[in-house]
């Protein structure tokens, strides 16, 4: 069973507007309101790929409310913890450019964690639990870490999408796969990259630090997927972007969802990209019908022999 953790869940609020002015009323040409979180658009994807998964974390109030019945109507299995204070809403700003404005979240009282813990009391060797987004301002920084040490006591497999010291703190227990965009990855290394092979050289060294696969998400520019005897690029393919929220949660879901199913890196990665444009080119995350439409437009490429 894949097990995805959505600590911080969110009713994502996307408003449109050709032009946002600061300091006056601005009228919204369309708006739409969107079950969101990270981990919650990962299980979106897993449940579009027929990849069985089950959504924990946290939830409460109405807006818990809401977004339990939205999963719901989708299919998803989820377990959430509820709580007593109100789950946070997101407003996404699509304008002249793409404004995000992220609550801080919910209190989460220790009884209501425990209960949360009660979730992952079964784990086995067969599972993966995938850990994606902000933590609640309530919870110790330790959260992932202790999450962490579970999962790997039973043998299981985990996947952390996280920057910084987070990142440096679970390298060495070997996540399956990591996912940074080229922009984070440099500033994890405190560099600056001149060129695809200066990408190439950090995401290898995240792999000598321990995770198992690197996966690179580069936006309009595509992918990189770095193995230990391997490293393969892909474009992305040309297409309309409506929301590019969450595509890289979805690019998540295409791996380790594929993964699950044939433990075949490359295979993976092309479901990952194919999943990362399909949500871009949608409104929501994306469906299983916009998936099939990309899947034939992604061309990876071995850039393994032109690094020699
Ligand atoms: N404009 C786009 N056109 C085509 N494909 C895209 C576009 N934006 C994203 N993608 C696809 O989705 C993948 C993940 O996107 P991105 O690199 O933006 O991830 P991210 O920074 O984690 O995004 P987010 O935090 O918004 O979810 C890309 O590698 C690419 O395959
Ligand atoms: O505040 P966090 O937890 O870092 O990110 C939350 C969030 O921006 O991530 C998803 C897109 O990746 C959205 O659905 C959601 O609103």
């Amino acid at each position: 069973m894949i097990y995805t953790i959505t600590v911080n869940p969110s009713i994502d609020y996307v408003v449109q507007l050709p032009h946002m002015t600061l300091g006056s009323v601005n009228r919204l040409a369309h708006t739409a309101k969107l079950p969101g979180g990270k981990g919650i658009n990962v299980s979106q994807i897993l449940n579009e790929l027929d990849q069985p998964n089950r959504a924990l974390g946290f939830m409460g109030g109405f807006t818990g409310t809401f977004i339990s019945a939205a999963l719901k109507a989708k299919g998803l299995e989820c377990h959430f913890t509820k709580i007593a204070d109100d789950t946070r809403i997101n407003v996404k700003i699509h304008a002249d450019e793409e404004t995000e404005l992220n609550g801080a979240g919910p209190d989460i009282t220790t009884l209501e964690i425990d209960a949360f813990y009660q979730e992952l009391a079964h784990l086995t060797e067969d599972d993966v639990v995938v850990m994606s987004g902000s933590l609640a301002p309530s919870l110790p920084d330790t959260f992932y870490y202790d999450i962490i040490q579970k999962v790997k006591a039973a043998g299981a497999d985990f996947v952390i999408d996280t920057t910084g010291e987070a990142l440096k703190k679970t390298l060495p227990s070997n996540p399956l796969v990591v996912k940074p965009n080229n922009h984070e990855l440099a500033d994890y290394y405190q560099t600056t990259f001149k060129n695809q092979a200066d990408i190439i050289a950090a995401g290898q060294r995240m792999l000598a630090e321990g995770a198992q696969h690197v996966l690179i998400s580069m936006a309009g520019d595509g992918g990189l997927l770095i193995t230990p005897d391997q490293v393969y690029f892909s474009p992305a393919p040309k297409g309309h972007v409506i929301n590019s929220v969450g595509a890289g949660d979805s690019m998540i879901g295409g791996f380790v969802g594929t993964f699950a199913k044939t433990h075949d890196a490359v295979e993976s990665f092309r479901y990952g990209l194919a999943c990362g444009s399909a949500t871009a080119f949608s409104e929501d995350i994306a469906t299983r019908a916009k998936i099939n439409e990309i899947l034939p437009l992604i061309q990876i490429k071995s850039v393994t022999e032109s690094l020699h």
